[in-house]
């Protein structure tokens, strides 16, 4: 990855490359971006494009977003509901049909406006239609700032199972307009905290510690605060990314916490818990059996958790979710190898390992053991 910006401050915006050979792409990163076509014509394949995004961040900002579009192109938009119980292949269907109807060729290009749920269904459209065409992720709550538009995960849950069914799919451009986290509710700044923490605690300690000299300007809004997290967390995905796209070895670091995050939001019913928070309470299971393991002392797991509780996020699991009830939908988790089930811990803070956790007493007893609330 290189970072081919020299500007201080927030104006230009800031631009990371993530790099994948002829994949390769920007993320624009600043203030006052959306609107302007500078940042959104040169990604656009062809004349026809399709902007999808939800019935919350329609009125809010898909004007803005469209002023950044050139006239002469020939603009769709469809408006999908919103939560994450939405992110189905039925909604997936319904941007299928709308290309369809509007007569869309393989030089359209689909535009994400909205956080992960949209960015991913969007991406998985574009994946898929016509055997792929072009997309651009224009995310606008922190979570899809920091992750999910960055590295082309794509696709939709299953009942049985988070992102079950999907692909990679690399967009052409992402384009961070900081801005839109001004009407972001709290509780979903909370959320993306969780994946800002995330890599602080796999791969940067310093990360850690100005994290948590930090984070009370980022709960604040602080623009500079947002942009410096906002960045490195871009900057550190990116490599990863660019090391391993399709996870075949390190880009499972990024899955920590997720193991038991996706367990709890698929048990609760998708939308009950947001994905940060159950990762929140993720990385707080993944730190007590690294703790038990005997990676981590009692010192590092306060430290941990204080981190997690710091940004407003749960350090407990579920009440009424039973140790049985983990297994069983972890057992489904992606990154396990034939019936091995593999956990990403701590092997101490700023360095993560994936572990394989099949048989595991331990395991079995930190499930049963874990705080509820
Ligand atoms: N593809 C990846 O690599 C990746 C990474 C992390 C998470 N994810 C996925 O992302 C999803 C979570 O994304 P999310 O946390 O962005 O949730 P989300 O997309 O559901 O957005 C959260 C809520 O905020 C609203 N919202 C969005 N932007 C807003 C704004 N600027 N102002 C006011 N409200 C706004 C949305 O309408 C929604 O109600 C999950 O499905 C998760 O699995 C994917
Ligand atoms: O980009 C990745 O790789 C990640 O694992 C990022 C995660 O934060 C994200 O939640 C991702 O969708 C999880 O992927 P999954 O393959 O475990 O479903
Ligand atoms: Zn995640």
């Amino acid at each position: 990855m290189t970072h081919d910006s020299t500007a201080p401050s927030r104006l230009p915006p800031t631009t990371l490359n993530v790099d994948l050979g002829e994949r390769s792409y920007p993320i624009h990163i600043g203030s006052a971006v959306m609107g302007t076509a500078e940042w959104l014509a040169p990604y656009l394949a062809g004349n026809q494009v399709l902007v999808v995004t939800n019935e919350t961040i329609a009125p809010l900002y898909l004007e803005r977003l469209r002023l950044g579009l050139p006239d002469h192109l020939e603009v769709r938009t469809l408006v999908l509901p919103d939560g994450e119980e939405y992110k189905t292949l039925e909604q997936v269907s319904r941007i299928w049909d709308a290309l369809l109807e509007a007569g869309f060729n393989r030089r359209c290009t689909l535009i994400a406006l909205g956080g992960g749920v949209i960015g991913d269904m969007v991406g998985y459209a574009a994946a898929s239609y016509q055997r792929g065409v072009a997309f651009i992720q224009v995310p606008t709550t922190l979570l899809s700032q920091v992750d999910s538009s960055v590295g082309g995960k794509t696709g939709v849950n299953h009942p049985r199972g988070k992102n079950m069914i999907g692909a990679f799919w690399q967009p052409k451009a992402v384009l961070i307009d900081i801005d839109t986290l001004i009407t972001l509710p709290s509780r979903e700044l909370s959320a993306g905290l969780a994946e800002v923490i995330k890599y602080g605690l796999i791969r940067d300690s310093d990360f850690l510690g100005w994290l948590e000299a930090n984070m009370q300007a980022l709960r604040g809004l602080e623009p500079d605060a947002l942009v410096s997290a906002i960045e490195r967390s871009c900057r550190l995905k990116a490599d990863i990314v660019a090391e391993d796209e399709t996870e075949q070895g390190v880009r499972a670091l990024l899955n920590l916490g997720h193991t038991f995050g996706h367990a709890i939001e698929s048990h609760q019913g998708y939308g009950q818990w947001l994905h940060g928070e159950a990762v929140g309470a993720g990385m707080a299971m993944a730190a007590e059996l690294s703790h038990r393991l005997g990676w981590l002392d009692d010192a590092q797991v306060a430290r941990c958790n204080a981190l997690i509780a710091s940004a407003g996020l749960p350090l407990e699991a579920p009440q009424g979710m039973e140790a049985d009830d983990f297994l069983e939908r972890m057992r489904l988790d992606k990154k396990n190898l034939d019936a091995r089930l593999r956990l990403v811990l701590l092997e101490s803070l700023g360095k993560a390992c994936v572990f394989d956790a099949t048989p595991s007493d331990m395991l079995q007893a930190l499930l049963e053991e874990f705080p509820r609330r």
